[in-house]
């Protein structure tokens, strides 16, 4: 699995609130190049190891971040919901995955930052627009307080599975349809 997006718009925080449940406020420490971590989570039973590669936003590390994107099974493509530059520049980044990445590889596109609704400058329907139009699930994220961050792995890793353990004539499990459904359920039980 690969974090995709601008410099700053949160990735190394999501997979750090992931990994560990930490976030660390304050400072920015830009990625170098790329790194990653691995977890492994149970799903329906099996554990599926993710292997999460965390890239550097910044133009200057793009040549680098290109190679790796032919051996990615899906990427979580973020943007800051307080910049709308980065928002804009999601279009670029997938017209980026058309040329580097496999046919099938499986996107999601993250609109993170959602803690921080004063300053937002992106609608939560241009996010959920932009992705009905390329065909990808989306959802808003925070990797402060950790909304939403283990369901976008959950749903990678659900999907992924599938694919690998699936025949193909069985009936495909539906990514879209698993993310608004437990989207429905947390946002349930937070007002009940
Ligand atoms: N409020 C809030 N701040 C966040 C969130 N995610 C990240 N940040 C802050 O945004 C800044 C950038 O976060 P990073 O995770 O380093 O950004 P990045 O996308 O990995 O940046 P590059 O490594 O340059 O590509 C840091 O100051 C974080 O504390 C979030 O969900 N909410």
């Amino acid at each position: 699995v690969m974090l995709l997006g601008d410099s700053g718009v949160g990735k190394t925080c999501f997979l750090l609130q992931f990994k560990d449940g930490a976030f660390l406020s304050g400072t920015f420490i830009a990625t170098v190049g790329i790194d990653f971590r691995n977890k492994v989570v149970v799903v329906d039973g099996v554990k599926v190891k993710l292997q999460i590669w965390d890239t550097a936003g910044q133009e200057r590390f793009r040549s680098v971040t290109h190679a790796y994107y032919r051996d990615a099974q899906a990427l979580l493509l973020l943007y800051d919901i307080t910049s709308r530059m980065s928002f804009d520049n999601i279009r670029a980044w997938l017209t980026e995955i058309h040329e580097y990445a496999q046919k099938d590889v499986v996107i999601m596109l993250l609109g993170n930052k959602a803690d921080v609704s004063s300053e937002r400058a992106v609608r939560t329907e241009d996010g959920a627009s932009l992705a009905r139009e390329y065909g990808v699930p989306f959802m808003e994220t925070s990797a402060k307080t950790g909304m939403n961050v283990e369901l976008a792995f959950l749903a990678i890793a659900k999907e992924l599975k599938q694919r690998a353990m699936q025949p193909l004539d069985e009936p495909h499990f539906q990514i879209h349809d698993y993310i608004e459904s437990q989207k429905k359920k947390s946002s349930c039980c937070a007002f009940s």
